[in-house]
């Protein structure tokens, strides 16, 4: 069994992961300590908390993410069946029901259902976007621009920490105007269930708000699930698979899944919102068996494996990034 299944804890045994807090504003002023704090999350858990309350361009993130779940929170208590009238038969746009992808226990599936929402349906004008979201573009568009606007901020000082060459620059394979995998992702547990199996996020950055219980992370110094603490007024941010590839797998992309938590952290019905950034469709990366491939074949094979069966899973690296096997040796 691979270490990162031996602590199975739901309960307060697993503990609460000690993140870091980033300042936002202090990274867009370029104050070193803060640089080099963001660079110490990257490269030990991948997942640090970012305040933005001292951003006079980003703090609004916080107020528009409290009204997007009051968005998600009438979307998903509709009828399923009004629900299925935005599902499109894939598993990466519209509504995807409960028990598309595999779940945590052995044998189970997932339970979560979601809406995705592409950036570039959302900006093409024969985009497909729900219609509920729809009545509030103007809410969308000014959430998705501000995902967009933090996540370049730091993908601009890696590149500058990692003095990438021009033409490399990590902010450069992720503008929106180039066709990619880009989403954000609306996540609604059921309290009865609550499960997301583990996994490492695909693309490059994922912006992340839950104010319930339920996410838990491999802790990088001894291989076991801790909890992370939900803060309403914090983002939490992870490195993806992407943007470990880009940086030479010097940062960390560390492993994540949604438990239903029992006793002091126990999980009610759960809403995440994740906005998932990924890098340009056509961009090479060499991936986790250092095979050179495409941003959009990886991403197909992430959710290829996403949905196979535990077995299947376990027969390759694609599912954890290859972040199992670097926690293992720690
Ligand atoms: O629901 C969560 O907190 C995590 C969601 C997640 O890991 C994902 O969408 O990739
Ligand atoms: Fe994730």
């Amino acid at each position: 069994m691979s270490r990162t299944n031996a602590a199975e804890y739901t309960d307060e045994r697993a503990g609460t992961a000690p993140l870091a807090t980033i300042d936002f504003a202090r990274l867009e002023q370029r104050n070193f300590g803060e640089i080099a704090r963001l660079l110490k999350a990257c490269t030990t858990h991948g997942f640090f908390y970012l305040d933005f309350s001292g951003s006079t361009r980003a703090r609004g993130i916080v107020e528009d993410k409290e009204k997007v779940l009051q968005f998600m929170k009438g979307y998903f208590a509709q009828p399923f069946n009004v629900k299925m009238e935005d599902h499109r038969n894939i598993r990466t746009r519209g509504f995807i029901p409960v028990g598309t992808f595999t779940g945590v226990d052995k044998g189970s599936k997932e339970c979560f259902e979601h809406l995705a929402l592409a950036r570039d349906e959302l900006i093409q004008p024969s985009g497909v976007v729900p219609r509920a979201i729809e009545n509030q573009r103007e809410l969308f568009e000014r959430y998705l621009g501000l995902n967009d606007y933090a996540t370049t901020t730091i993908l601009t000082i890696l590149s500058d920490v990692f003095d990438v060459d021009d033409t490399a620059r990590f902010e450069r394979h992720h503008r929106a105007n180039e066709t990619s995998d880009t989403i954000l992702a609306m996540l609604s547990y059921p309290s009865d269930g609550t499960t997301h199996n583990k996994h490492t996020d695909i693309g490059s950055l994922t912006i992340l708000f839950s104010h319930e219980w339920g996410l838990q992370v491999v802790a990088p110094e001894t291989g076991n699930w801790e909890f992370v603490e939900p803060r309403s007024d914090h983002a939490i941010i992870n490195v993806g698979d992407v943007l470990r590839f880009l940086s030479g797998k010097k940062l960390n992309s560390c492993l994540h899944r949604v438990v239903r938590a029992t006793g002091k952290y126990e999980t009610p019905h759960r809403y995440s919102l994740a906005f998932l950034l990924r890098p340009k469709d056509t961009l090479r990366i060499s991936d986790v068996e250092d095979k050179t491939i495409s941003a959009k074949e990886w991403h197909d094979r992430k959710y290829e494996i996403y949905a196979a069966s535990h077995d299947e899973q376990e027969t390759n690296e694609v599912l954890t990034g290859g972040m199992e096997k670097v926690l293992a040796r720690l």
